[in-house]
């Protein structure tokens, strides 16, 4: 057995430093290179990256380097290497079972006939993985031809990879019941079969060269984690048990616990304990998200090694490297099986590489750590593990200037925003009750039953990024921009006035993204050039870094909103985007709780809005996607966090009058879980998603009791296809029956900016007849 390397990194961006990885694929896509052309960018984007990690100083022959280079997604990646295609998607094996390049791709993004894989979020970030569909009798296999290739290649190269996969355990977690399942069947049952095939895996990678392969498992971090204690037991017991497979050394294994602690969160290293006794050479524990295990939890790994998980993979910021090394030295005293240095998770869900941003402001480089600064952290700890203190001097002292200057950096606390803060009460995040909301509200909107609304964006068309990009380039003076902007919402106000719709938006053509435009408004927060992070498959997205005290400067959606509100007579809805989705996506700062910095967005849009009541706006909408996104994946955690997101909600929306109605907007139906949350955040009106689940929330939100206005989406906005009247119609009528008239309202699941104009005008038309149709026979059924 070769020993696991003194320093890791769990996983590395894929993309590529300029995104090589999604132009290669989408051209692939789109038929402009063949396979070949496609493997030979994928391999050249493989060679680079580790490269870079050796120049970093990370070893390429002892395994320290991880091989997780998927074309689209690790847990597609994993179906693929176990052949465990549902019976859907039966036609696309190979003749020995294989998942070819094409259908590997048709999994992640369907076909004519058929459904792509549902796409769902891995853990608690902002990246979606593809769920596998797992049945009574899905077949596995040990395919990992693939991965196996990777392995030889580079070792052809002359380097040692690690082969990267997720583990049994969570791969059957994060799998899905295959649609005809038995009622009751969990794709966990299939564990035991699974796990043969994991072995197979793992036998060829080994014949392919691999010394450590490495096995994901952050389902054990999750609420159902301590159950799953057992279940991965029984399954590493089997694949790790022996140090031969068949009379063949099989690889050393590291199963990694990323994004919070393993098994029991009361006791946190007892979960890594019950994975050693197994026989995998070595666990990883996530040191940031998850608890430090005791010594005496130590004690209990034996000679298994520990690697240590204490660079954040999930944040931008530099290490506090001094505090790091007593840690690791405390715990390597513990460790007797050894200790290596590692990332909480993989670099995933970080961008590449701070040195290609030239344009964030100059305080803020020194703060921060990318991908690969994080590996170059790792690397730092490790040597002054061994080599004490003296070995890393330099670097320490760089780390303690950078941490001192950030907390004493002017912008970093904001006296103003802290003294306000300080004296907020109770009353700041209350209002009239919403029985008296409603009815002054009433009043002065005129609505007719079941009002119609969209949720804010309409066709971000090529004309509206193309006028965004002339801007940006100089090619197009502000003037010139702003009149593009103006004649664009003119168009889209009288559009939906020809619709006949009741509540109109100004279209939202101002905004490259709904997250970016505050950050872009907000004081406290900077935009990077090249902050790309993998957000599915081929999509990548920016997102801002919010380091210091929020506030707003001055008001910036005011101007739209009320030219857009001057084109019409009917209500405008005011549009902006809520605390906890700013946060969510967002990278953000470290130096204090959620709680705090959400309140700091919160009042910077409690500004807004009073600047948008006074301009005369009657209805705002404040959306919260992400509300769900960010619950924490223990419940024990979820209270507190309800509390202080629907409290930052609140805040931003208090401020308002009786008679302004605040309306919110949530992109999922699956919300049982946080339905007393979405209660909490008092708005007047909420919108859903709803058509895609054919109304299923209606009936969630009557067992709820849910009493104030909410619009379930008739127009499921995610496909091209257009609802036809009755179709409409039909969902209405099921609303219906589960929700009183008087708190109906009538819109699309979502906003309109990925839709063309032709479909969306359609869909809106029949949208508004289907209303109209199902008004008159409300009044039908009235009794003369
Ligand atoms: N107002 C936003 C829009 O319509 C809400 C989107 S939720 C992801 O685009
Ligand atoms: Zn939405």
């Amino acid at each position: 057995m070769t020993t696991f390397p003194a320093a890791t990194i769990l996983g590395y961006p894929r993309i590529g430093p300029n995104r090589e990885l999604k132009k290669a694929v989408e051209a692939y896509w789109a038929g402009r290179i063949d396979e070949a052309a496609l493997d030979a960018a994928s391999h050249e984007l493989q060679d680079r990256t580790i490269d870079r990690l050796v120049g970093l100083g990370l070893s390429a022959t002892d395994s320290s380097i991880p091989a997780d280079f998927a074309l689209y997604d690790q847990v597609l990646d994993t179906t693929a290497a176990l052949g465990a295609l549902p019976q859907r998607f039966a036609d696309l094996a190979g003749t020995d079972g294989e998942v070819g390049t094409d259908a590997y791709f048709t999994l992640a993004r369907g076909d004519k006939e058929r459904q792509p894989l549902e796409m769902t979020k891995w853990f608690d970030t902002n990246y979606h993985y593809l769920v596998p569909e797992i049945g009574p009798t899905t077949v596995f296999r040990p395919l990992a031809d693939r991965l196996a290739g990777i392995v030889k290649r580079q070792s052809a190269r002359g380097n040692t990879l690690r082969p990267v996969l997720v583990g049994p355990v969570t791969y059957l977690l994060l799998s899905k019941p295959e649609e005809g399942a038995p009622e009751g069947f969990d794709p966990l049952d299939r564990l035991d079969d699974v796990v043969a095939a994991y072995r197979g895996i793992i036998a060829q990678l080994g014949a392919a060269g691999a010394e450590w392969v490495q096995l994901d498992e952050p389902g054990l971090v999750t609420e159902r984690g301590s159950a799953l204690v057992p279940l991965a037991e029984r399954a590493y017991r089997t694949i790790a048990g022996e140090r031969e497979y068949d009379g063949a050394a099989r690889p050393s294994l590291l199963v990694t616990t990323g994004y919070g602690t393993a098994g029991d969160i009361a006791a946190p290293g007892s979960g890594l304990a019950a994975l050693a006794a197994t026989g995998v050479e070595a666990v990883h524990a996530d040191l940031i998200r998850g608890a430090l295990p005791t010594t005496e939890q130590l004690a209990k790994l034996g000679a298994t090694r520990l690697v240590a998980g204490i660079v954040d993979g999930r944040n931008i910021w530099r290490n506090d490297l001094s505090a790091s090394l007593k840690t690791l030295v405390e715990l390597e005293a513990a460790a007797a099986g050894g200790l290596s240095v590692a990332t909480t998770t993989s670099l995933l869900h970080v961008p590449h590489d701070v040195a290609l941003e030239q344009n964030l402001p100059e305080h803020l480089p020194e703060w921060l750590a990318f991908a690969d600064q994080k590996v170059a952290e790792v690397l730092t700890l490790s040597r002054g593990l061994v080599g004490g203190p003296a070995a890393v001097e330099s670097e320490v002292a760089a780390s303690d200037a950078a941490i001192a200057h950030r907390a004493a950096f002017a912008g970093t606390r904001v006296e103003s925003v802290r003294q306000r803060q300080a004296a907020l009460t109770a009353q700041d995040i209350d209002r009239a009750p919403a029985e008296e909301r409603a009815e002054a509200q009433r009043a002065r909107l005129d609505l007719p039953d079941l009002p119609t609304t969209t949720i804010g964006s309409f066709p971000q068309t090529g004309e509206v990024r193309k006028a965004r990009a002339e801007f940006r380039a100089g090619r197009i003076t502000a003037e010139q921009y702003d009149q593009f902007l103006k004649d664009e919402i003119a168009r889209v106000v009288r559009l939906q006035e020809d619709l006949g719709l009741d509540v109109l938006v100004h279209g939202e053509p101002e905004r490259n993204d709904m997250v970016q435009y505050f950050a872009e408004n907000f004081d406290g927060f900077a935009a990077t050039e090249n902050g790309w992070v993998q957000s599915y498959g081929s999509r990548c997205t920016r997102p801002s870094i919010l380091w210091g005290d929020v506030t707003r400067p001055e008001a910036f959606t005011v101007p739209w909103i009320s030219y857009a509100q001057s084109l019409t007579q009917k209500p405008l809805k005011g549009m902006l985007t809520g605390p906890v989705t700013i946060l969510a996506w967002s990278f953000v700062r470290n130096d204090q709780p959620l709680g705090e910095t959400a309140d700091q967005v919160a009042l910077a849009l409690r500004d807004e809005i009073a600047d948008l009541e006074a301009a005369g706006i009657a209805a705002i909408q404040v959306d919260e996607p992400a509300l769900r996104e960010l619950l924490p994946l223990r419940a024990a955690d979820q209270p507190s966090y309800l509390k202080w997101s629907v409290d930052s909600f609140r805040l931003a929306t208090s401020g308002v009058r009786t008679e302004t109605q605040i309306h919110t907007h949530l992109c999922y139906s699956e919300f049982g879980e946080v339905i007393a949350g979405i209660d909490g955040l008092n708005a007047d009106v909420t919108s859903i998603e709803a058509a895609r689940s054919k109304m299923e929330v209606a009936v969630d939100l009557a067992e709820f009791g849910y009493r104030r206005g909410v619009g379930p989406g008739v127009y499921d906005i995610h496909s091209p296809r257009v609802p036809s009247t009755e179709e409409v119609e039909s969902l209405i009528r099921t609303a219906l029956a589960n929700v009183p008239v008087a708190q109906l309202w009538i819109n699309p699941d979502c906003g309109l900016k990925t839709r063309g104009y032709e479909e969306t005008v359609e869909s809106l038309r029949n949208v508004v007849a289907a209303t109209e149709s199902a008004r008159a026979s409300l009044l039908a059924e009235v009794p003369a």
